[in-house]
């Protein structure tokens, strides 16, 4: 599993650049917080690299300005230090750290690779892909050391959008500068920055994005009655399954009442569901018009049929909060943010990037493509994936993206589903049940199904009281 700061911001290259600014602006010069950098990531390669022989990889920018840093401390701390460079930095602190390196500098062609590898050819400045020639002399001298630690972002990876443009496989370790960056949460980033350490540079971020947090949760008050705890309505379909697990997830997931509302009673499944009989939309519309209701799940198991479409239009037309996952969202598709936007109570979309492609443009960044949609739908939209972004109308997002691979088997979305309406119920927010889930799936281990997943909920929850 890798490290991931939790809780931390994330900036953009240019709102990065933008809070280094501001740093100079308030008197910090860029050789002092190019310095605060280089000892940040150099204590970082002491420390993982125990001492072995070093190369230090220099770019042409200040991301090289940084590494000439690095080197330079590494060896005052008397380590065997070998410099191999792209160019060479022309201005600034990053030409002065350069100037102020002592050693040869090797090309990436003639140097021969040492036990630990530092990245420092391109951080934030990235702006197209790699050169063949160098993306593959970067990829053998990150395989041929035990330990590699890229400064800032691995080279390769574009900052805003974490797509691939020829990063290596491999290193051990990213010492991210001042903030996270999208890189270390989206697309390939998951993959290729390894652990990832926030270094504190004295930079203010002043970020509206930030990596997903542990949730801090109440028990409920003594005098608390079932109500308080949220009424969850779960609308069942033609397969009734999905629809209990979200029933189940729902009850483990802290709601005081849940009631599965289906054409036929369930069998199996724990007693405390209440099971109502409902069928056709009018059925459903008179019982959404229960005021006690916190939220109402639609989608799991709903199907794709007429009475799956009749379903989905009285959940849309009822004013009570409302969680639409699976069939029903490919039942809205693109009309989505146009049938959404009048609703008056809360509306909260759980796609994943299938069904995210068929309801939003999911043009620019998985951040940004997932902030447009929750802005024109007015909805809460948590898009799920490896990568899992929450966003909200008002411009928050939140990324998680540490999540345990095992969760792709059946099922595991109707148990998001059914947690989300629990926790929106409960008064909680999105994230919160994105990481109680994420959790849970740790918890379970290898090879769970959906169904083990639901009783490792109470167990995450008792982490965040
Ligand atoms: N701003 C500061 O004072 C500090 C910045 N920090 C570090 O700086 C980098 C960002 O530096 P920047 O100079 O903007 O860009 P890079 O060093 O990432 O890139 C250098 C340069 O390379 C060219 N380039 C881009 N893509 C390619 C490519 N595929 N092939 C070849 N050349 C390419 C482009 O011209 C770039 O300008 C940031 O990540 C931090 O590491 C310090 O940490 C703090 C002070
Ligand atoms: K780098």
């Amino acid at each position: 599993m890798r490290i991931l700061p939790s809780g931390a911001p994330i900036l953009r290259a240019d709102e990065m650049r933008a809070a280094e600014q501001r740093c100079f602006g308030a008197g910090v010069s860029q050789s002092e917080l190019m310095e605060r950098a280089s000892l940040a990531v150099a204590r970082e390669v002491a420390r993982l690299g125990a001492g072995q022989p070093a190369l230090v990889l220099a770019g042409p920018g200040n991301n090289g300005g940084d590494a000439y840093g690095v080197a330079r401390l590494l060896r005052g701390w008397g380590h065997d230090v070998a410099v191999a460079a792209i160019g060479r930095p022309t201005s600034g602190a990053a030409a002065a750290n350069a100037a102020a390196w002592q050693g040869k500098v090797e090309s990436l062609e003639q140097v021969s690779a040492r036990p630990v590898l530092v990245d420092g050819l391109f951080g934030t400045g990235m702006s197209c892909a790699l050169d063949a020639p160098v993306a593959a002399h970067l990829a053998r001298l990150v395989a041929a050391a035990s330990v590699s630690v890229a400064i800032d972002i691995p080279s390769g990876i574009e900052t805003d959008t974490g797509l691939d443009l020829g990063a290596p496989d491999g290193i051990t370790a990213t010492v991210a500068l001042g903030a996270l960056k999208p890189a270390h949460l989206l697309g390939a980033g998951v993959s290729k920055c390894g652990h990832v350490l926030l270094a504190d540079i004295g930079v203010e971020p002043g970020a509206i994005w930030s990596s997903i947090a542990r949730p801090r949760l109440q028990a409920p008050e003594p005098q608390a009655h079932k109500y308080d705890r949220g009424l969850v309505v779960v609308v069942a379909g033609s397969m009734a399954g999905a629809s209990r697990l979200a029933a189940r997830a729902a009850l483990h997931g802290g709601a005081g009442y849940v009631i599965l509302a289906a054409p036929e009673p369930a069998t199996g499944g724990p007693d405390a569901i209440v099971q109502r009989t409902i069928e056709g939309r009018d059925a459903l519309a008179e019982l959404l018009t229960d005021p006690r209701i916190g939220a109402v799940v639609i989608g799991p198991g709903l199907g794709r049929d007429e009475a799956a479409k009749d379903l989905l239009e009285a959940a849309i037309g009822c004013e009570r909060d409302l969680v639409i996952d699976g069939d029903a969202l490919s039942l809205l598709g693109e009309a989505a943010a146009e049938r959404l936007r009048t609703r008056k109570a809360a509306t909260l979309l759980t796609p994943h990037a299938g069904e995210f492609a068929r309801m939003f443009d999911a043009a620019g960044s998985k951040i940004e493509a997932t902030l447009a949609a929750a802005r024109n739908s007015g909805a809460t939209v948590i898009h799920k994936g490896a990568d899992t972004v929450i966003a909200w109308a008002g411009g928050k997002a939140v990324v998680a993206s540490a999540a345990s691979s095992w969760l792709s088997t059946a099922g595991t979305g109707d148990v998001l589903a059914g947690l989300v309406a629990a926790r929106h119920a409960a008064g909680g927010s999105a994230d919160e049940a994105v990481w109680l889930h994420s959790r849970a799936a740790r918890l379970a281990g290898p090879a769970f199904a959906a169904d083990d997943l639901i009783g490792r909920i109470p167990v995450a929850m008792g982490e965040c009281l």
